[in-house]
């Protein structure tokens, strides 16, 4: 096990080996592990067996002489703040601090951990957006594994060319088939599967060199890619669905073989790669789809807490809430079967909770009658309304008559006034959380929302936006972003060293992420904490997803089942990477 399972009485204590050693030290010899030069030893226990691991040497220090002679750690952090702050834009700032992790990662997941809210916009939504669109244009330095089609028949190969190939824990995946809402951006989509990572380092304390980013290159349909001289993919579109498959297929396996201890998080494929890789794979090996699981986790998570204060406003039973999503592909398809297990809390059975949700696409309502449906749109179509399509928004609000507006669509400003003013005509306090991402694709922004709502509205987006005041009163914005939730469910599952990714780990992750909020928090109407808090959020979520791993039977770090709960929250604890 790479994490370096310390059961020793004093377990945040490493051994350290003298530096002029050569010869074995008593504890190397202990299990006949040769020592040379500096080296730290670490145990940490296996199948029951104590053993040691030689743990990575820190980068050596530059020699006397190669510093100014005042270069102070605490301060040079300061100062890479200011440099940072002195870039105009986003993109800027990205590239920056692209530069900063490659050459000295631990100063950047420093300045991330203390800086959490102004860094993650940088690192993650909105702005790694602009880096996926950029991405041939301001590439550097390789950073990730690409497979291609063209690998096809010796995946396994390309995979062994991965240099901490023992040390690897987490890889986000992504074909580029649908990055965020900016659509098909073939290998382009790297960005999207570093960023996720940075946030599993900086929000769950997953060590740097654990994590993989991988971009597959299946082609792109994106044209003004395929005319780019720059572009750094392929140059053909995208090969069909069954070679896709079977490249996965071989793709899959081929992971399993070279990383066995390797979680792996599918991301941001279009809907219809999305369902299809998910249900292929999920029994097979430990994946889980973050668009379609994790998004399903953190709307859920928010939605708990909305629902709680529209209904105290409102004196309507949580039983009674009516959800309308707009958008009906992977996130909003795995946000809706998420949420049906809200009302089965509430004591609804599934078909009941079923009819509690309804879905909108391009063409408008969902339901039975209006022709063929694709098969992950199935499940809620409604077959009690059998009139023309619908498909004007407010019509459709005043059909329904739904507490709760979902967005995850990719249209901008959707959620025009005459949307929020009919669902705060409707509800004292209309929860509404536009959920696409980037910001440039929100069905609207907080400002106008409260605006439009008079302040009532609870409010949660997928990127991220200011706070604001009305009527004397500061507004905070909840950012509904899978992004609380993945980091713990990561850490979970590879604490538990989970053989699969169950149902209930996902909906563990959401219940733990919806429990976190303080009391503080709770007076403020926060419907998700602080971001600032996000180790303390993932190292709960995880013991929740290690427990639930535990009562599924699929967790294999058996010796954590006998731990009681504070001392399994202090093992998750101690176990998480500190830079
Ligand atoms: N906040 C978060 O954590 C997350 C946010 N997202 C965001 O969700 C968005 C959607 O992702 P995903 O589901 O994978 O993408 P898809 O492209 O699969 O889904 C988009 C959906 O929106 C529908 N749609 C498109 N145009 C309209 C319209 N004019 N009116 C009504 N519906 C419309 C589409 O209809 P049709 O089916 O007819 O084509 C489709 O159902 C993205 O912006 C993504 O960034 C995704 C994951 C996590
Ligand atoms: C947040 C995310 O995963 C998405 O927008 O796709
Ligand atoms: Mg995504």
């Amino acid at each position: 096990m790479s994490f370096p399972f310390i059961l020793s009485r004093k377990p945040h204590i490493p051994l350290i080996v003298s530096p002029h050693r050569t010869s074995t030290s008593l504890a190397a010899q202990r299990v006949k592990m040769p020592v040379t030069k500096t080296q730290v030893l670490t145990p940490y226990w296996s199948n029951g067996v104590q053993k040691l691991k030689v743990a990575p040497s820190p980068p050596p220090k530059p020699a006397y002489g190669l510093t100014p002679p005042a270069l102070d750690d605490s301060l040079h952090v300061v100062r890479c703040m200011r440099q940072l702050r002195s870039k105009d834009k986003p993109i800027e700032k990205y590239i920056y601090l692209t530069q900063l992790k490659a050459t000295e990662p631990a100063l950047f997941y420093k300045l991330c951990l203390d800086n959490m809210s102004e860094i993650t916009p940088l690192i993650y939504t909105p702005t790694v957006g602009d880096a996926c669109l950029q991405f041939s244009h301001i590439y550097r330095r390789p950073e990730g594994l690409y497979i291609s089609i063209n690998d096809k028949g010796r995946i396994g190969k390309v995979l062994r060319n991965w240099p901490k190939i023992d040390e690897a824990r987490i890889s986000v995946v992504t074909d580029g088939s649908r990055i965020l809402g900016l659509g098909d951006l073939g290998v382009n989509g790297m960005p999207i599967a570093i960023g996720k990572l940075s946030l599993y380092v900086a929000g769950a304390g997953i060590r740097p060199e654990s994590t993989v980013p991988i971009c597959l290159d299946l082609g792109t349909n994106n044209k003004e890619f395929l005319q780019d001289p720059l572009y750094l993919g392929l140059r053909h579109e995208r090969v069909s669905a069954e070679v896709a498959q079977e490249f996965m297929d071989e793709f899959m396996y081929e992971m399993s073989q070279v990383f066995p201890k390797l979680l792996v998080q599918f991301e941001d494929f279009s809907t219809d790669k999305a369902f299809a890789y998910l249900s292929a794979f999920r029994d097979k090996y430990p994946v889980f789809n973050d668009d379609i699981q994790g998004t399903g986790a953190v709307v859920l998570s928010g939605f708990l807490n909305a629902a709680k204060l529209s209904s105290a406003a409102s004196g309507r039973p949580l039983s009674d809430h009516k959800i309308l999503f707009l958008g009906a592909g992977s996130a909003g398809v795995g946000v809706a079967m998420q949420l049906t297990s809200f009302f089965k809390m509430q004591g609804l059975s599934e078909e009941e909770a079923r009819r509690r949700i309804y879905l909108v696409d391009s063409q408008g309502l969902i339901f039975n009658a209006r022709g063929p449906l694709a098969e992950h749109k199935r499940v809620f179509s409604r077959d009690d309304y059998q009139g023309p399509p619908m498909t004007n928004l407010v019509d459709i609000l005043n059909y329904v008559k739904p507490t709760a507006l979902l967005g995850l669509s990719t249209i901008k400003g959707a959620f025009n006034q005459q949307v929020i003013e009919t669902m705060s005509a409707l509800n004292p306090r209309p929860i509404i959380f536009p959920l696409s991402n980037p910001v440039r694709l929100s069905e609207c922004e907080f400002h106008e929302a409260v605006e439009w709502s008079n302040g009532r509205v609870i409010f949660a987006s997928g990127s991220p936006f200011p706070e604001q005041t009305y009527a004397g009163r500061t507004l905070y914005p909840g950012q509904g972003n899978n992004m609380y939730i993945f980091p713990g469910l990561g850490l979970g599952a590879i604490i538990s060293r989970a053989s699969s990714v169950t149902d209930r780990m996902v909906e563990a992750a959401s219940l733990g992420l919806a429990n976190s909020l303080t009391k503080d928090e709770r007076s403020a109407d926060l419907v998700y904490p602080r971001i600032e808090r996000i180790r303390e959020i993932s190292a709960e979520i995880a013991r929740s997803v290690v427990r639930a791993a535990q009562k599924d039977g699929v967790d294999r770090s058996l010796d954590l089942r006998a731990m009681s709960d504070e001392a399994l929250l202090h093992f998750i604890g101690e176990r998480m990477w500190k830079p």
